[in-house]
């Protein structure tokens, strides 16, 4: 049987994983995620002609003589204030940055060119009529389309809906992902470990990875090499979540609890045309799409970037799903295996004319070389040797 590619093991991923549902979410839970409906504007921004300045609200032509004109402070206006009296002839009004501009005022002299006074003022200036007028609708008129499907809330974008008044979004929500690793060696962090036993690595660092791909994770304590336990772990979960991530299990061993666990469902267990990473399995779990990445930790992260974190992308409405990738050369030289695709990782240094250094060896258990790194090299699976000063394509990590 002929490996399964890459792309096409992402396209499985992503129809399994599919689009996530449009909520209408409070302002403060929407940002990074993707509007799924135009907004078109209730009201116009500003709503109502105001002050752009501390100052007095005049008419423009009372000011234009010789020499400082002393007027009348017939009222102060602070920002706020909803019910105005017209601006009479002969007569300023106090006025306040932000402050509705009085009927009858056609300009705005700022305080620093008066006296200051609150009975009566003298003004040193001359303005233009319109001067320090923000005008109803300079921003956004009445029913303008301001936002369109597909933008990604970012904190300007949100503040704009929250100007407009709306308390909410229509937004495709966060996908809920269960991140659950396997393996009777592993030991929680922090309590001691006996010879044959490793700290756990991958349920932290893939949960991590949901959190910055947009989605929200469910870390669960892994668990041993156990069918029972397994399916004992995941049961209370499985009417909530959207997504089950699992780490290891999965290779040709005696105790594949992944496999054995999963055999019988509708899970397709299949080697990936990749390195690492290529033990994968991919299916439904009792309904839930699960996703089986290997347990390596170097392979289960490159698993994640290559195919979960696309996916989970997408089922939040993002088109732009793929990371940025740069051509650079490669400072030293690589082998990678016949007919694979080679995730190496990488330290890419544009400001020395893009170059990519290369972290650690191709061995996927290097994970401090992956955590040193900044971007992953991508070696084609037609390539085999990669000499030093050659281009490649790097996929940045950050
Ligand atoms: N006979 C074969 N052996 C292996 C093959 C193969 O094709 N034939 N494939 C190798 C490759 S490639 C990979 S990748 C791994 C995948 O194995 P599993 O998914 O079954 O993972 P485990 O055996 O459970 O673990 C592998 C390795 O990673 C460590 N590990 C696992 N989980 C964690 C965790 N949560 N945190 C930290 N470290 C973890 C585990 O201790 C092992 O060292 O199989 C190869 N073997
Ligand atoms: O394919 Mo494994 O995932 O290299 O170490």
């Amino acid at each position: 049987m002929s490996p399964t590619t890459v792309a096409e093991h992402r396209k499985r991923v992503a129809e399994l994983v599919g689009l996530m549902p449009v909520l209408q979410l409070p302002l403060d839970e929407c940002l990074g995620l993707v509007l799924a409906a135009d907004v078109v504007a209730p009201l116009s921004l500003p709503p109502f002609d105001n002050s752009a300045m501390d100052g007095y609200a005049v008419r423009a032509a009372e000011l234009a003589g010789e020499g400082p004109v002393k007027l009348p402070v017939a009222d102060d206006i602070p920002a706020g204030r909803t019910e105005i009296s017209p601006l009479e002839p002969g007569t300023v009004q106090r006025i306040m940055t932000g402050a509705p501009v009085p009927p009858g005022a056609d300009a705005v002299i700022q305080v620093e060119l008066t006296d200051g006074g609150t009975e009566t003022v003298t003004i040193n200036g001359k303005v233009r009529p319109g001067a320090n007028i923000r005008t109803a609708g300079d921003d956004v008129q009445k029913g303008d389309p301001v936002l369109t499907a597909g933008t990604v809330l970012r904190p300007s974008t949100v503040g704009l809906a929250s100007a407009l008044g709306l308390p909410e979004l229509p937004v495709r929500r966060r996908p809920r992902v269960l991140v659950l690793s396997t393996g009777s060696e592993l030991v929680e962090p922090g309590r001691p470990l006996q010879p044959g036993q490793i700290y756990e690595s991958n349920g932290t660092m893939l949960a991590a990875a949901v959190r910055d791909a947009g989605g929200t994770a469910v870390q669960l304590k892994f668990v041993p090499d156990d069918v029972e336990e397994f399916h004992r772990a995941l049961t209370p979960y499985l009417g909530s979540v959207d997504v089950i991530v699992t780490s290891g299990g999965v290779s040709a061993g005696a105790y594949e609890v992944v496999k054995d666990a999963l055999a019988g469902h509708d899970v397709k267990f299949t080697k990936v045309a990749m390195q690492p990473g290529g033990p994968q399995g991919s299916g439904r779990y009792e309904g839930v799409p699960v996703l089986t990445l290997p347990g390596n930790p170097v392979s289960a992260q490159v698993s994640f970037e290559v195919f979960v974190r696309p996916a989970l992308l997408a089922s939040m409405g993002h088109t732009q799903v793929e990371r940025p990738t740069a051509r650079a050369t490669v400072t030293s030289p690589l082998t990678s295996p016949a007919g694979k695709t080679q995730f190496r990782r990488g330290l890419y240094d544009p400001s020395s004319g893009q170059v990519v250094t290369p972290v650690g060896g191709p061995g996927s258990h290097l994970l401090s070389a992956l955590a040193l790194s900044n971007c992953l090299i991508e070696v084609p699976e037609d390539v085999t040797e990669v000499a030093a000063g050659a281009e490649v394509v790097v996929r940045h990590l950050q």
